[in-house]
């Protein structure tokens, strides 16, 4: 496919919203191609409707494997209507969290297993990886401080989960990232803002120097 595809992953809390605002202006004048940004779950109309069954606070009895399947379905929208189209047209795509969300949260978080987690995402994305992942490496104390700090009253179902499951979501992140060398890079989350832009720059424009090459 002509674009290119981008996933920015990380526990909750990890900077990752904060970082891309940052990052986008930085990222299009080094660019003539146009750069689209997502996030998941959500990023279309229908997958945004799925995401807030998916972490309304109210949805307590939400069974694991439901859970998995919303995330799945929600992404295979996102998928059809924003991802595939924007790199048809030969733009950059940056989606704020993909599959390895659902590996990570589902897989590890859950115990449901990565394999099984895997087989559900492998039907929802039909073999679209993207071409790199920027991992943002912060603890889950970090991270979940962080969100108490700014947004107690505002936390989800997920960020509102036990410590263990944020410990299991931090350690399946880290084997993902071990066993995916060549598509993820991580990067030390726990900087200050703008050091963590900075190296997601440095990271993205190492990777691609054909394409943000504009004012060198
Ligand atoms: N490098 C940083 N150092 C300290 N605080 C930060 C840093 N980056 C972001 N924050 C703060 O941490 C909180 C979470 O940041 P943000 O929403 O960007 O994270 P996120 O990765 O998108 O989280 P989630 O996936 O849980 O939504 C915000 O209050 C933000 O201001
Ligand atoms: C894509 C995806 C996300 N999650 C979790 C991770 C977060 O706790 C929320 C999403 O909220 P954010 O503020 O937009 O990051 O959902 C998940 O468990 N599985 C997934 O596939």
């Amino acid at each position: 496919m002509p674009g290119i595809f981008i996933s920015f992953e990380g526990p909750d809390g990890a900077g990752k919203t904060t970082a891309l605002n940052k990052l986008m202006p930085l990222l299009q004048e080094r660019t003539n191609k146009e750069i689209v940004l997502s996030r998941e779950p959500g990023g279309s109309p229908i997958s945004e409707k799925i995401r807030k069954i998916i972490l309304d606070i109210h949805d307590q009895e939400m069974d694991d494997r439901t859970e998995a399947l919303l995330y799945a379905a929600a992404r295979r929208q996102h998928l059809i209507d924003v991802i595939l189209p924007t790199l048809n047209e030969g733009k950059v795509m940056l989606s704020d969290r993909f599959v390895d969300s659902s590996i990570a949260y589902q897989g590890g978080g859950r115990q449901i297993g990565t394999k099984e987690v895997g087989e559900i995402n492998d039907f929802a994305i039909d073999g679209h990886l993207p071409d790199l992942t920027i991992y943002f490496d912060v603890t889950p104390e970090v991270g979940l401080a962080r969100i108490k700090k700014d947004h107690e009253g505002a936390m989800d179902r997920l960020e509102k989960e036990a410590i263990d499951f944020h410990n299991r979501v931090y350690d399946s992140y880290m084997d993902i990232v071990k066993a995916n060398p060549d598509r993820i890079k991580a990067i030390n989350a726990q900087q200050a803002p703008d050091q963590v832009v900075q190296d997601a720059l440095t990271v993205i424009v190492n990777r691609f120097p054909n394409i943000f090459n504009k004012g060198e």
